[in-house]
């Protein structure tokens, strides 16, 4: 019998137990302290690790600073990627830095950076799932590449489950991860339409509650308002990884429409409210999804990828 042919694109929660051991402590320091420093680093590593996953696989091809002087621009310029918190990218280099310390040369960026996402979600309260490793960093970042591959607050539902359908993940994975947004906060501009001129129609959008309505026109005003103001995503507990979020659908007070959306929608309501009665399945459903989302596209071998030193710059 011919040997079974090396599996290529498979990670494995054992890949560096020879390589560094003490990998998952390292990373595991860095992100304790940050989260008792500066919380916000939990929204904001989360985010930056879906960014990733979905423009290019998980390559940490985000982390990749734009040469000085280049007019190449790396994909953190797109303008979807402006609003990721520096907390988030900053993580990743202390993180990488400790590892560097100890493992030179040894763990990739994008496997730091998949490690230290598990990490927030859990010390946010959400669940605790073993992280599989393994993968390369990318030897591209083009802002170019990220429109098409990032949803936006505005998405329809449709648009949404095609995206994540061409990433290999289910109606249920979109409504599922979509419930990353029970932690975190979002620019005005990214509800503004909702709340004055909801399609066109010179109105709010019917489906948001009316307390929250006046709540978000006060901190949102049309015009002329401050274009660092950020509201929670989860108005009941942004800071805490529950099922708050989809509770909050359930009363129309989803923020983006985007999310809203997802409640209006027969394809996916159903999803959403099982999720929103059932706070353990929703975060052991959570830690499946990401597993899943952290293996999208992951590239392995020196044809494709590289290890780097530091994750702002290709080796
Ligand atoms: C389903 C389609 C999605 C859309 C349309 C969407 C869109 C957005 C938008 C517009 C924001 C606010 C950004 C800002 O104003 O600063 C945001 C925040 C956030 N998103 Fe999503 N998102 C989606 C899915 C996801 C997924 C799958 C994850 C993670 C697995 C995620 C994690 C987050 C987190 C944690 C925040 C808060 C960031 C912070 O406070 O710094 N989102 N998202
Ligand atoms: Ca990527
Ligand atoms: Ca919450």
């Amino acid at each position: 019998k011919p040997p079974a042919p090396r599996p290529h694109r498979e990670l494995s929660a054992d890949y560096y137990s020879k390589k560094c051991p003490q990998l998952e402590t390292l990373v595991g320091s860095v992100t304790s302290q940050r989260f008792k420093e500066v919380p916000i680093s939990a929204p904001a590593t989360i985010r930056l690790f879906f960014h990733d996953c979905f423009v290019e696989g998980c390559d940490g091809s985000i982390l990749i600073e734009t040469k000085k002087g280049s007019k190449k621009l790396a994909e953190r310029e797109a303008y979807e990627n402006k609003e990721l918190r520096e907390e988030g990218f900053d993580s990743i280099i202390k993180a990488k830095a400790l590892v560097e310390s100890h493992c030179p040369s040894l763990v990739s960026c994008s496997d730091i950076l998949a490690i230290a996402a598990r990490d927030f979600i859990h010390l946010a309260g959400g669940p605790y799932y073993q992280v599989k490793k393994g993968r390369w960093d990318g030897k591209r970042s083009t802002a170019k590449n990220v429109p098409p591959n990032i949803p936006r607050s505005n998405s329809t539902v449709d648009q949404l489950i095609k995206l994540f359908a061409s990433k290999g993940l289910t109606v249920e994975e979109l409504v599922v991860l979509s419930g990353s947004h029970t932690i975190g906060f979002a620019h005005c501009k990214n509800f503004l339409g909702r709340l004055y001129d909801y399609k066109g129609t010179k109105r709010p959008d019917p489906s948001l509650d009316q307390r929250l309505l006046k709540e978000l026109r006060m901190s949102c005003p049309f015009s002329g308002g401050s274009s660092g103001v950020v509201l929670p995503l989860d108005a009941t507990t942004p800071f805490v990884f529950d099922n708050g979020y989809f509770t909050g659908l359930g009363t129309n007070m989803g923020l983006l429409g985007s999310d809203q959306a997802l409640f209006l929608d027969p394809r996916t309501k159903p999803i959403a409210l099982e999720m929103a009665r059932d706070k353990q399945k929703f975060l052991k459903a959570f830690g499946d999804a990401m597993d899943k989302m952290g293996s999208i596209g992951v590239k392995r071998g020196k044809r494709h990828g590289e290890i780097r030193t530091d994750c702002r710059v290709f080796l």
